[in-house]
């Protein structure tokens, strides 16, 4: 049996799967923790990806290796290679005014859009490098190269300075419509360009390790699940990870001005528009702090309260918003009244705040004439049972649910195994069966959530 690995490098987490490259037979799995905050040293990174693999049971049987992680962090490197300063990640939203700022000095969102696919936003690489431009200078002039999380990673394995199309899409100074940098916009937003990873095709190898293994591409954490699930378009992903993230796969390139759709390119060649939210699985990590329970707890507490939670409603901005635009927000709770002044009503309204905002998303999404033929759930939060059970509800369409499993690792394994394989198509693994949750919409719960999500105060 030929083995792959593959690595989710995500903002709360390493994770590794190994898998038999021709049938994605899933035969050992590893898991260590990243470092909180919203900037990183990028040497945590590495050691939580020696954890992971160890914890995996190690490479010495495994023929090829991917690495996918968090999208946009912005990592610096000094013309020895030494890193400048912490990463800034991609929910690290110091740098929104940069980004207003540099929005408006190619003439507004829509030439944004235009040439990138996206407007960027603080999560941007290109508005972190502003930042760090104006604010620390020197460590501005000391970057000789600046890459992404997953770039990092495969080049401290290979020794080559490579990244893909979906985590170039990621940058804000690659364009997806026209395959290629932009480096006159890393230039509006440095002064200069520093050097950039090459940009893999979608099976072409990065190198190989030390011990031989094959390393192939990598790509950003949503493209890689995209790719783990196998996704065709009609097919949306809502994943409810630290971000919560709307996405799927399309064979043109799209440009929304409106910047709430981003229009990433994917990791096999397509294309990827997203719709990313600040605020998913920690708002419901913050509800069992705020309650005193555990996860499973909340998700019994949630289901016993009414849709809607009796008017109760959370606008969950917790780490301010990316979409909408609301860096500075505050979380709130609105509707509070005695009746509704319970554990249960705050339980339900904090995963049905957390879905509203999602549920925005797809509606964006649709707008950009994207179809919705199915919507699969999946991300930490998908394993709670009332998130499963209450997103039809907040969809008002049923929603498809996979086994419990990594699929951002399992479509780095999957890029892995294409790699190897040279074929012209990334191998499609068998899954078994996927449980569709189905429930009546509740629209007044999202008239509500309209009306709520812009009373909040600023930071
Ligand atoms: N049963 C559950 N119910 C709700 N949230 C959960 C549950 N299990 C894990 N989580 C949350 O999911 C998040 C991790 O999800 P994950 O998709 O691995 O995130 P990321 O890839 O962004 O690091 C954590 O915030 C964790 O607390
Ligand atoms: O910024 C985005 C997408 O544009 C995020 O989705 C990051 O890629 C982080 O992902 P998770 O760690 O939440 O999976």
């Amino acid at each position: 049996m030929t083995l792959v690995a593959g690595v989710d490098s995500s903002t709360q987490s390493c994770k590794v799967v190994v898998a038999d490259a021709e049938t994605g037979e899933i035969t050992r799995v590893g898991q260590a923790p990243h470092p909180d905050g919203t900037e990183a040293d990028p040497a945590a990174w590495l050691a939580a990806l020696d954890e992971a693999l160890h914890a995996a049971g190690g490479l010495d049987d495994v023929a090829a290796l991917g690495v996918a992680g968090q999208q946009h962090g912005m990592v610096c490197l000094s013309g020895d290679g030494e890193v400048v300063r912490p990463a800034l990640l991609w929910n690290d939203t110091r740098s929104a005014g940069a980004a207003d700022d540099l929005v408006a000095e190619l003439g507004g969102p829509g030439k944004w859009a235009e040439a990138v696919g996206s407007v960027p936003v603080a999560s941007f690489t290109v508005t972190k490098l502003r930042w760090l431009a104006s604010h620390e200078p020197e460590a501005a002039a000391r970057t000789a190269s600046v890459c992404l999380p997953h770039d990092y990673l495969t080049w401290k394995l290979t020794g080559a300075f490579t990244t893909d199309r979906g985590d170039a899409s990621g940058t804000g100074y690659w364009s997806p419509a026209d395959d290629g940098y932009r480096t006159d916009l890393l230039e509006l937003a440095m002064g200069r360009a520093p050097a950039l990873p090459r940009v893999l095709a979608p099976a072409e190898p990065a190198g190989r390790t030390a011990s031989g293994v094959l390393v192939s591409a990598g790509t950003g954490d949503n493209m890689g699940a995209a790719l783990g699930l196998g996704i065709r378009p009609g097919d949306v992903v809502v994943s409810l990870g630290t971000s919560g993230t709307v996405f799927t796969v399309a064979e043109r390139s799209c440009a929304d001005p409106s910047g709430e759709v981003a229009g990433f390119a994917d990791a096999t060649g397509r294309f990827l528009p997203l719709v990313c939210t600040l605020n998913a699985a920690r708002v419901l990590d913050a509800a069992t702090r705020l309650l005193g329970v555990d996860h499973e707890e909340l998700s019994r507490l949630a289901l016993s309260a009414p849709p809607g939670a009796d008017g109760l409603t959370l606008v969950p901005y917790l780490e301010g918003e990316r979409t909408p635009n609301r860096p500075d927000a505050t979380g709130a709770v609105h509707g509070l009244r005695l009746d509704n002044a319970t554990p249960a009503h705050l339980a339900r309204a904090a995963i049905e705040g957390m879905l509203c905002g999602l549920a925005d998303g797809l509606e964006s999404l649709l707008r950009q004439g994207v179809r919705a033929d199915r919507v699969l759930l999946i991300g930490g939060a998908a394993r709670s049972d009332a998130v499963r059970r209450i997103a039809p509800t907040v969809f008002g369409r049923p929603v498809l649910v996979p086994p419990a499993g990594e699929y951002v690792a399992e479509g780095a394994a999957v890029q892995a195994a294409w790699a190897l394989s040279e074929t012209p198509e990334p191998p499609r693994w068998e899954r078994p069966g996927l449980t569709t949750y189905e429930a009546d919409p509740y629209p007044a719960l999202r008239e509500r959530y309209a009306e709520a999500r812009d009373r909040v105060l600023d930071r």
